[in-house]
Formats: structure tokens, sequence, C-alpha cells
């Protein structure tokens, strides 16, 4: 079966500084793939370039078998028009370290407001998907509410919900819990593990290793724009097979050591 995402040798530049350094990997249908890595090794570009948000400068990217951003013809690639990258996006839902919510529009409002734009879905069926999804993230009390009367992880728990309402096929998520108060991390981490449970496939960067523990299929361990080790959890974060890993786990699982 064709791989969600296979990233072959894929590099990005900004300016003169090369932050995605060759990288190799795939995730499969249903599969959960946790990044981890310090700061500034380029997990998060790697994710925007998943989500055209950037553009790679070499090497192949490809989404549902798919070329990102670009058509090959002839052994030459072409870039997409935005009408064409607009299409390709539309499998693709992301939930950011904050979750962007817009401060005028009720928590259901946020979620319809996409598939009614977009994906021109009614509103009353928009309205019926989006009282599933706040059930589904364990808010359906909060349809009403405006992003200022909730708390940060309900907020993200909306964005979730709000990038559900989309159907993708593949769910990519940005350290969604690293702007939280540590007491809400829990239900958003709950919302995810069930998600995966469903059979989402996810990219996950984040710090939480107890997350990528026991949610990951595979574990990518970046570090200055390489992919330094991949693999089950078992191995990468239980076993690590690299001494930058072992340094990096061991800074992330005793801060203050
Ligand atoms: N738009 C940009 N223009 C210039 N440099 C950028 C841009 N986006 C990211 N960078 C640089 O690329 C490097 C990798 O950043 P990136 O955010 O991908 O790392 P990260 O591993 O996700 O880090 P963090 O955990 O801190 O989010 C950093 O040095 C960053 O400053």
């Amino acid at each position: 079966m064709t791989p969600v995402v296979q990233a072959q040798g894929i590099h990005k530049r900004f300016g003169r500084l090369e932050v995605l350094k060759g990288i190799d990997f795939e995730v499969g249908q249903g599969e959960v793939a946790c990044l981890i890595g310090p700061s500034g090794s380029g997990k998060s570009t790697l994710l925007r370039c998943i989500n055209h948000l950037e553009k790679i400068n070499a090497g192949r990217l490809y989404v549902n078998g798919q070329l990102v951003g670009y058509r090959e013809r002839g052994g030459k690639l072409y870039e997409l028009r935005d009408k064409e990258v607009a299409e390709q996006r539309r499998d693709i839902g992301m939930v950011f370290q904050r979750f962007n919510l817009f401060p005028h529009m009720t928590a259901l409002e946020n979620i319809i407001e996409a598939p009614v734009q977009v994906r021109g879905e009614s509103k009353a069926q928009a309205r019926e998907r989006g009282r599933e999804l706040l059930d589904r993230v364990g808010l359906g009390d909060k349809e009403s509410a405006y992003p200022a009367q909730l708390s940060g992880g309900q907020q993200q728990r909306v964005a979730i919900a709000r990038a559900l309402a989309m159907r993708p096929k593949l769910m990519l998520f940005d350290e969604p819990t690293s702007a939280l108060d540590p007491e809400l991390v829990g239900d958003v981490l709950g919302v995810m593990r069930q998600l995966a449970a469903d059979g989402m496939t996810m990219i996950v960067v984040t710090h939480e290793m107890q997350f990528a523990r026991e949610v990951a299929d595979k574990v990518v361990f970046m570090d200055d724009g390489v992919v330094v080790e991949q693999g089950v959890p078992e191995q990468v974060i239980a076993n690590p097979q690299h001494e930058r890993t072992r340094g990096f786990l061991s800074r992330v699982l005793s801060p203050n050591a």
C-alpha cells in the first residue's frame, strides 16, 4: 500500500541556513509517527513542508502518493497552481501549538466555517457533524462558548475538532500541548490517543515522551536537520542506539538533573 507520507532526501533552506539536510521517512496508513528532537532541529519545518506551508528545495516529498507542491513531467518539476495546492491541502489537518480559533465565533461556528466555505457543505449538515465532533473531543456542552470562555486545553480540543471537520486523511500536530498548563495536557492527549485508536494517520511533534512511547508506531529523532534515528518506541525511546538520542532523552526525561 502506498505510504501516506514519503520523504526522500528532502532539503530545506532559509537563505543560507540549511534546516533540513536530507530527510528520509515514511508514514503508513493508520500509523502514528512522533517527531522528537531538540529545539531548532527542523521538526516544525518538516511538518510545514508536508502541509505546503514551506516549499522544499531538493528531494521528493509525497502525500498520498502525490508530489507535494509540484508536478513531475519528463523528469522536470513544475510548481502547482494555488488551486491545485489548495486541493492537495484539503486532505491534511493541522493543529498548532497555539490554537488560533476565531475569537468572535463560538466553538461550533469555528468548526463549521471551513466545511461550509471550502467544502461547500450545507450549514445544517456541517452543524450536525460539528456537534458530533464536539462530543468526540468531550465538549458537547460548549458549542455556544466563545474561545475566551474556554480553557487553553478546551480551545485546543476545539481546534482538533475544527481540523477533523474537513475530513482529513492525515493529521499533523505541532507541539499541541506545549502551550498548555500541565493539568490541561491530559485531556488533549486523551483526544489524540482516541484519534490514533480510531485509525487516523498522524504525525506529532511532541516532547511528551510517555505519549510517544504508548501511542507511536514510529519515533523519529531529529537533530540539526537530519534524522539521527528512527524506529519503534521501544527502540528509539527505551533503547536508543545513538549517542545524540541518548543525550537528548536524558535532558528531556530528567530536565532538572
Ligand atoms: N521562516 C523562517 N525563516 C528563517 N529561518 C527559519 C524559518 N523557520 C524556521 N527557521 C529556522 O529553522 C531552524 C529550525 O526551526 P524549526 O522550528 O523547524 O525547529 P524545531 O525543531 O521545530 O524547533 P522547536 O522545537 O523550537 O519548535 C531554526 O534555526 C529556525 O530559526
